[in-house]
């Protein structure tokens, strides 16, 4: 099973959208009328081994989540989830949890003393947990799907956020990308 590397492996466009810096959101509301995050869990919630280990969480795997669907003019695009350890969720990263439908972009990209680390990638397969969630969420995923994930780091706290490219492969044209595939 592929794991996390600093390669990305994609091709064409949606290797241009998963290596693209800056706010992914902003590059999103660009590709169409109405863009939107409907928030589907926000709170203290179990990490997965791997998440827990990329921030240094010890002992009970218990951190705060918050997963996403982001949308252009109503189509779901990105599958996101942010995590950090609870108690940072209280302190360096407690705007995180008054966010509400706003991207957290408003967070990561517009406050100073926020750094973020070198890009991962990831395919999740056919068999993954993943996918299965995602499947569960939205209609019409395919049964590959590529991800990006980086750690911001404010004051010494990390946040962990993971982006799972959902829309068919075809939609991610750069820069320009295509919601409505039309064979
Ligand atoms: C980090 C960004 O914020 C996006 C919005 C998120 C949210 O609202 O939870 C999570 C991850 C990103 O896809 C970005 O736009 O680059």
């Amino acid at each position: 099973m592929m794991r996390w590397t600093p390669y990305n492996f994609a091709q064409g466009g949606m290797g241009r959208w998963l290596q693209a810096t800056g706010s992914l959101s902003a590059r999103l509301a660009a590709t169409g009328k109405v863009f939107s995050v409907q928030v589907l869990r926000q709170g203290r919630m179990p990490l997965t081994e791997d998440e827990a280990q990329a921030l240094g969480v010890a002992g009970p795997r218990l951190g705060y989540v918050r997963e996403v669907l982001l949308k252009v003019d109503g189509v779901s695009v990105v599958f996101a989830r942010s995590v950090t350890a609870h108690a940072h969720s209280l302190g360096a990263w407690r705007s995180v949890r008054g966010l509400g439908t706003r991207p957290l972009a408003n967070v990561l990209f517009t406050r100073s003393g926020i750094t973020r680390q070198a890009m991962q990638y990831r395919q999740f397969g056919p068999h993954s947990a993943l996918l299965r969630q995602v499947q569960q969420l939205c209609a019409g995923v395919p049964r590959g799907l590529s991800a990006r994930r980086s750690v911001f780091m404010r004051q010494c706290a990390p946040l962990l956020v993971m982006e799972v490219f959902i829309a068919p492969q075809a939609a991610w044209r750069w820069p320009a990308a295509v919601w409505q595939i039309t064979d």
